[in-house]
């Protein structure tokens, strides 16, 4: 069959975009005969076109001579990471014309409005499944599937690598350094893993997520972000001992307020019960629930990292692209017509748990109660453990602002009894 083509530049062929081409070169037949476009892989973008990679790539498609191959281009996939080079090889492309596709939720985060704006204005597509839970379809339910629903809370977990690590330092007792090496060598982690650990990862897809999900742009820096790192062995041990699980979770939520409704992104670890169903998404896997006013409850689980998981994300953006170049019309940038406010994190309401070392002499537990009380902040629960002249504390409250327990918290690190505070977990239910 004769089919149109259209050129596709890849940029960059690491874990995923070396996948991308791999797939791409084998099953061209496939692609064509789904998306009515034969896909022609007209070059890749590398650094070093000697270098020796673990997919051999035919070596006449390797240029390190990107912005060349960026202006030849129907359709330019952008597989680099990172901000720049990829913002103006993207931003270059879509003024030429060209669609593009990328897996890059950082450039989306900090960058999406700039490229949808400058795509709308062309009638171009800018496509970003893989950026939010790899292979699992999530974007395009949100942006289409439930296009007539109101959206009302998104959470899961989005970041392969944190959740891989969790997985272990519960399963296998791993460090995790130790954890994180594996991880690495599984291709599921950034190129600076700090991106992982440190939430921002999972942050920039939180900002994806609510942007899509409430029809309006959160800003990154408006995420609330706590990684990993603050999570101990002795922590991991904790949540055992009283049949939970750590996980590290993206919350997008939709909040109420007197001036109407807010949204707000949030990315912390948290404690679940063991029976959750999160508790369940092991290794690098993924999970979102998403729950929408008329649809309730749906839940999406896959694949969130990997290199070829990632690659069939791309590859259905490919696909998608290719079709509507067949039957025409516009691309369909995402919408931000709700513009809500963003809440302040201080607003936001939760369960914490507090675990103190605290000193073991009578009318202490009382002081402590007392903070609690004073800044508005019930206490559901009380464990105390004696060790010599100290006892450890674990407190679990009732549902509080984020304000009130920040002041909590202010208040036990000045108190002269407190020695000092071992740790603080969100409970979910
Ligand atoms: N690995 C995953 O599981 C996964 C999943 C979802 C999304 N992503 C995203 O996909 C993108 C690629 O991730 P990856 O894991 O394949 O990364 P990677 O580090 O394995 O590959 C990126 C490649 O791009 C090359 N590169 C970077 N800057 C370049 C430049 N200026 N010129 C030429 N080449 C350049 C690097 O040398 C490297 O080979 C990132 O945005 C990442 O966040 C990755
Ligand atoms: N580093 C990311 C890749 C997928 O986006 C993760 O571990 O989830
Ligand atoms: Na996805």
């Amino acid at each position: 069959m004769n089919y149109r083509s259209l050129r596709i530049a890849l940029l960059g062929a690491g874990s995923v975009g070396a996948q991308v081409a791999r797939l791409l070169l084998e099953q061209g037949d496939e692609l064509a005969a789904r998306s009515g476009a034969r896909l022609e892989l007209v070059g890749i973008g590398v650094r070093d076109v000697e270098a020796k990679r673990d997919v051999e790539l035919p070596r006449e498609l390797l240029t390190d001579d990107l912005a060349t191959l960026v202006a030849g281009a129907d359709v330019v996939v952008e597989l680099l990471g990172g901000i720049e080079p990829a913002r103006s090889l993207l931003l270059d492309a879509i003024a030429a014309g060209a669609d593009v596709v990328t897996a890059n939720k950082a450039l989306v985060a900090a960058h999406g409005p700039e490229l949808f704006e400058a795509a709308e204005a062309v009638g171009a597509q800018v496509a970003y499944e893989a950026a939010v839970g790899g292979a699992i379809p999530i974007i395009r339910p949100l942006e289409q599937s439930l296009a007539g629903d109101r959206v009302l809370r998104v959470m899961g977990i989005v970041n392969g690598t944190t959740n891989f690590i969790l997985d272990r330092m519960h399963t296998q007792g791993a460090t995790l350094e130790e954890a994180l090496r594996v991880a690495t060598d599984l291709g599921y982690a950034e190129a600076d893993p700090t991106a992982d650990v440190e939430g921002f990862d999972a942050a920039s897809k939180a900002t994806i997520l609510a942007s899509l999900a409430f029809h309006t742009v959160v800003p990154a820096d408006r995420v609330h972000r706590e990684g990993i790192t603050g999570v101990s062995a002795e922590m991991v041990a904790q949540a055992e001992r009283t049949g939970r699980v750590l996980k590290l979770v993206a919350i997008c939520e939709r909040l109420g307020g007197p001036a109407g409704d807010r949204v707000s992104a949030r990315v912390h670890p948290v404690s679940l019960p063991a029976t959750h169903p999160l508790a369940a998404v092991h290794e690098a896997k993924n999970a979102i629930f998403v729950t929408a006013e008329a649809a309730g409850d749906l839940m999406f689980y896959g694949a969130g990292a990997g290199g070829p998981e990632t690659a069939s994300a791309v590859l259905g953006d490919l696909v998608s692209i290719a079709r509507r170049h067949v039957l025409g019309g516009p691309g369909s940038p995402p919408s931000s017509h709700a513009n809500l406010a963003v809440a302040e994190f201080g607003d936001v309401l939760a369960r914490h748990e507090l675990a103190l070392t605290v000193a073991d002499r009578p009318g202490v537990l009382a002081a402590v109660a007392g903070l609690f009380a004073e800044h508005g902040v019930s206490v559901e629960s009380v464990r105390q453990d004696a060790r010599d002249d100290e006892a450890a504390l674990v407190l679990g409250t009732h549902t509080a602002s984020e304000a009130r327990i920040a002041a909590v918290l202010a208040a036990l690190d000045a108190h002269d009894d407190v020695e000092r505070i071992d740790s603080v977990i969100r409970l979910i239910d």
